[in-house]
């Protein structure tokens, strides 16, 4: 971050310098106008300024700087002993971007805080920007301003190839012109892209650009899905400035849609085995059930519990129990496929609901469960299961639910317990 202060006052110089601190280089301090001219040759992010300069008034530097279109977003703050009307309405005329009191400088200084972090911000753009549009010295420019922000710029000249590219390719952002070469406008190239929802890009921030002055046109534009309009001719800063604005409000979003799918997938899932918790399995199973119903599919639900896992507890410690919970959920995820629900209940409860499975499927996994848990030794140990379950046959057609079916999983678990464990008891439900 290059700062320069065009100061007159030595002492001043100091006692700004003392708040800007946290600068990474400390201002360039020049107490004339005219060498701080020679200071604008090479890029200036931000300028600290006082009215009454050795050779003239900071007002007049403020306009030379502001001539400049490289330099017509630079911030320029001007600090002053004493604030009033006619002061606030030069300043805004001659381009100053701020004022602040001489006895404010901590307002000052969370104000240029702010401004490098922003300025980071813009830094950080990256990825790829698709300009559609037919007027090659157009393209040049919109190449040239949105480069040097880190952005890679592909260009296509008619809708018909920007369609291709973006069914392709992921972009960053999307750069339309309004009129273009062949037969799609850039209206039906932002048709296309919204209503191809779910698609690659489908959401992606789109930037229109026009040069006529037709309200009605702009509206429709905004109204099929561009996010935001740009008249030509078009300032560079402006363009930057927008698209930058439009990648962050993006990214924003794309942040917010992950820690969502983070929240939920944390609210669905039982954190020591990885497997859905009681919450989710309640909420999916009754949905599956009454789909197998209408479909006249059967269905399966298996409750599985850990034969004696308060003597495991008792006799190797609650960590280790710990363990061969881990590891058992683990085996079931093995013989259990993607479509069937597999869920932490309880303690030492597992529940296993699958749907379109033959009239003897569900014994048929329970009974591969229940080897498959007694072959591996969870955590070392000799660990066995007793399963029950409840079967819907689909023909039948009767009604079932959640509910219902782990009832009669239950009854038939306590049954498989009571007939010596290490078993499976199916029941029709
Ligand atoms: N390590 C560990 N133990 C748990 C957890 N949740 C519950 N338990 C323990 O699981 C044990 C369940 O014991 P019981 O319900 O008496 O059943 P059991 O000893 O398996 O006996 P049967 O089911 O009749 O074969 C209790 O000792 C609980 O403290 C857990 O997350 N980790």
């Amino acid at each position: 971050m290059k700062a320069i202060g065009v100061l007159s006052s030595r002492f001043f110089r100091q006692v700004l310098q003392r708040h800007l601190v946290f600068l990474s280089e400390p201002p360039r301090f020049f107490s004339s106008i005219a060498d701080a001219r020679k200071a604008l040759d090479e890029s200036v992010d931000l300028i600290f300024l006082e009215r009454h300069l050795e050779d003239g008034s900071g007002f007049d530097f403020a306009r030379t700087v502001r001539r400049d279109p490289g330099m017509a977003s630079v911030p320029i703050l001007l600090v002053a002993t004493e604030i009033d009307q006619a002061l606030s309405a030069t300043s805004l005329e001659a381009g100053i971007t701020e004022i602040f009191s001489k006895y404010e400088l901590e307002r000052m200084a969370s104000y240029v805080r702010a401004f490098m972090n922003s300025a980071d911000v813009a830094l950080r753009l990256s990825g790829v920007a698709l300009v559609v549009e037919d007027s090659l010295p157009v393209l040049r420019f919109i190449r040239e301003a949105l480069e040097p922000t880190g952005l890679r710029v592909e260009t296509c000249t008619t809708g018909e190839e920007g369609r291709d590219r973006l069914a392709e390719h992921d972009f960053e952002i999307v750069l339309v012109d309004v009129l273009l070469g062949g037969q799609m406008t850039g209206l039906s190239l932002v048709r296309h892209v919204r209503q191809n929802a779910g698609g690659r890009n489908a959401r992606v921030p789109i930037l229109a650009m026009s040069g006529m002055e037709d309200a009605a046109r702009r509206i429709e534009l905004l109204r099929h899905g561009a996010d935001d309009f740009l008249a030509k001719p078009m300032l560079a800063e402006e363009l930057i400035a927008r698209v930058r604005n439009m990648v962050r409000i993006r990214r924003l979003l794309q942040e917010t849609e992950a820690q969502r799918d983070h929240l939920r997938r944390l609210a669905m899932t039982d954190q020591l085995t990885g497997l859905y918790n009681r919450h989710y399995l309640t909420e999916a199973a009754d949905r599956c059930i009454s789909e197998a119903r209408e479909k006249g599919l059967s269905a399966h639900l298996l409750v599985i519990d850990i034969d004696h896992f308060k003597h495991i507890n008792d006799t190797h410690g609650h960590s280790l129990g710990d363990s061969v919970l881990a590891e058992t959920a683990a085996r079931i995820r093995e013989v259990t496929g993607a479509n069937d629900i597999v869920a932490r209940t309880g303690g030492e409860e597992f529940v296993v609901l699958r749907v379109g499975a033959g009239v003897a499927g569900g014994l048929a996994l329970a009974e591969a469960v229940r080897t498959q848990v007694e072959r591996s030794r969870p955590a070392g140990l000799s660990v066995t299961v007793s399963i029950g379950v409840a079967e819907v046959v689909g023909e039948t057609k009767q009604p079932s639910s959640f509910e219902s079916m782990f009832k009669t999983a239950d009854t038939a678990l306590y049954q498989a317990k009571r007939f010596g464990r290490n078993r499976v008891v199916s029941l029709r439900d």
